[in-house]
């Protein structure tokens, strides 16, 4: 107990201790050029720690398709075709539909009349009823077949369809503009000298025409790695991804989009690609209304951007100085590591670097220097 309360009123001080070993000198030198050298090129140089950042880019994305192509021997344009039409940076082009024409109100069997064992089908068998819909279980599987009370003639998912080849060729124009809103700075992907010529003949790619904003369909499916006549069926989403970094220390016009390009839906055994319904309404006399139904297969594209710009700023090139030169320090603690454990006389290397002296001890040593100094001066 008495041992604690002594242990608690120490005091500690650092001591010196000039070790004159070659060895330990250059670990220790390496060590710390190793620091810099990490602050200097990866910390200062290439994460740019100087700079304050700014991750929060404000973004407007329009988008326009243009195109046209055969489905059934019907002519269909980008008005057919693109939905939504308002140009929004998440959009669809449609690549092979199920048309059900001519469906009117009444009662028809859940599936096509093709696929349907007309055995079990009729209000007068059923086994349970549902809303809008009477169902008839078979006796032989676990399946039950269904007469509804909606539209018919009902969705036939099983006719063959031929995919739209021309969409592969249709054009996506993309305008973005951004903005970073800490140092007010805005940018749009249109170059401020681009001409309509030029934006009329030219399609992205990867290596002549990189701030092209026209955008070829089966060349994004080709970045994105996809294969027009795989996905032409089904459907997918992919993403095109407009990215912004910028280091506004250089020149604004080295601001510059980047353009990348993914397949966001993962595929799947139970729900491939990208499908969505819609209808058309009209009437025939004597006012009866009828409807088209269209079950769409759509590539779906979403344009993603992001960024993030860098500039100068003193506070953090202050806390990077800071912590770059506290760093350096750890070179003595790895020294001192291997010079009190594994270098040859350790123990004396301990016995200097720590010395444990008492208060009357030193008061004793004090009163025999000033003796000393005393005799010396009579
Ligand atoms: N999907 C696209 N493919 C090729 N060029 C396009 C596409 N969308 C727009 N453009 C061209 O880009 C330029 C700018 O388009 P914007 O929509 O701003 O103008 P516009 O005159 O309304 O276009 P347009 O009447 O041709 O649809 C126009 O020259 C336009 O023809």
């Amino acid at each position: 107990m008495i041992g604690c309360v002594t242990d608690f009123f120490t005091y500690e001080t650092t001591k010196s201790v000039v070790v004159k070993s070659w060895k330990l000198g250059l670990i220790n030198r390496i060590v710390q050029l190793l620091i810099l050298t990490y602050f200097i090129s990866w910390v200062f140089l290439h994460e740019k720690a100087y700079q304050v950042q700014d991750t929060a880019i404000e973004s407007s994305v329009i988008t326009k398709v243009k195109g046209s192509g055969l489905y059934n021997d019907t002519i269909m344009d980008i008005t057919d075709l693109v939905s939504p039409a308002q140009g929004t940076s998440v959009f669809a082009i449609i690549t092979n539909l199920i048309i059900t024409e001519n469906q009117v109100q009444g009662y028809c069997p859940e599936v096509s009349p093709a696929t349907l064992n007309p055995f079990i089908v009729g209000p007068s068998r059923h086994i349970y009823i549902q809303m809008f819909k009477v169902c008839v279980k078979s006796s032989h599987s676990a399946s039950s077949f269904c007469e509804i009370r909606g539209w018919c003639p009902a969705e036939d998912d099983n006719i063959p369809t031929n995919p739209i080849a021309e969409v592969e060729n249709f054009t996506i124009f993309i305008k973005n503009s951004i903005r970073f809103p800490l140092f007010n700075f805005t940018k749009s992907n249109l170059q401020p000298n681009i001409s309509t010529d030029y934006i009329k003949t030219c399609t992205f790619d990867m290596k002549d025409n990189i701030y092209c904003p026209i955008f070829k369909v089966g060349d994004v499916l080709r970045f994105a790695q996809q294969d027009f006549s795989s996905i032409a069926k089904k459907g997918c989403v992919i993403g095109i991804k407009i990215g912004w970094v910028c280091d506004l220390d250089k020149s604004e016009e080295l601001c510059e989009p980047s353009y990348s390009f993914i397949r966001l839906d993962e595929e799947n055994s139970v729900s491939k690609g990208y499908n969505f319904r819609y209808a058309r309404y009209y009437k025939v006399e004597p006012g009866t209304e009828y409807r088209t139904l269209f079950k769409a297969f759509a590539i779906r594209f979403d344009v993603l951007v992001y960024g993030s710009a860098g500039k100068f700023n003193v506070i953090p090139t202050l806390i990077n100085i800071v912590a770059a030169l506290t760093s350096v320090g750890l070179g003595t603690v790895l020294c001192d590591i291997i010079l009190l454990n594994f270098l040859k006389g350790s123990e004396q290397y301990k016995a200097k670097k720590f010395e444990e002296v008492k208060e009357d001890e030193l008061d004793k040593q004090t009163l025999r220097l000033t003796s000393t100094l005393d005799s010396t001066v009579d």
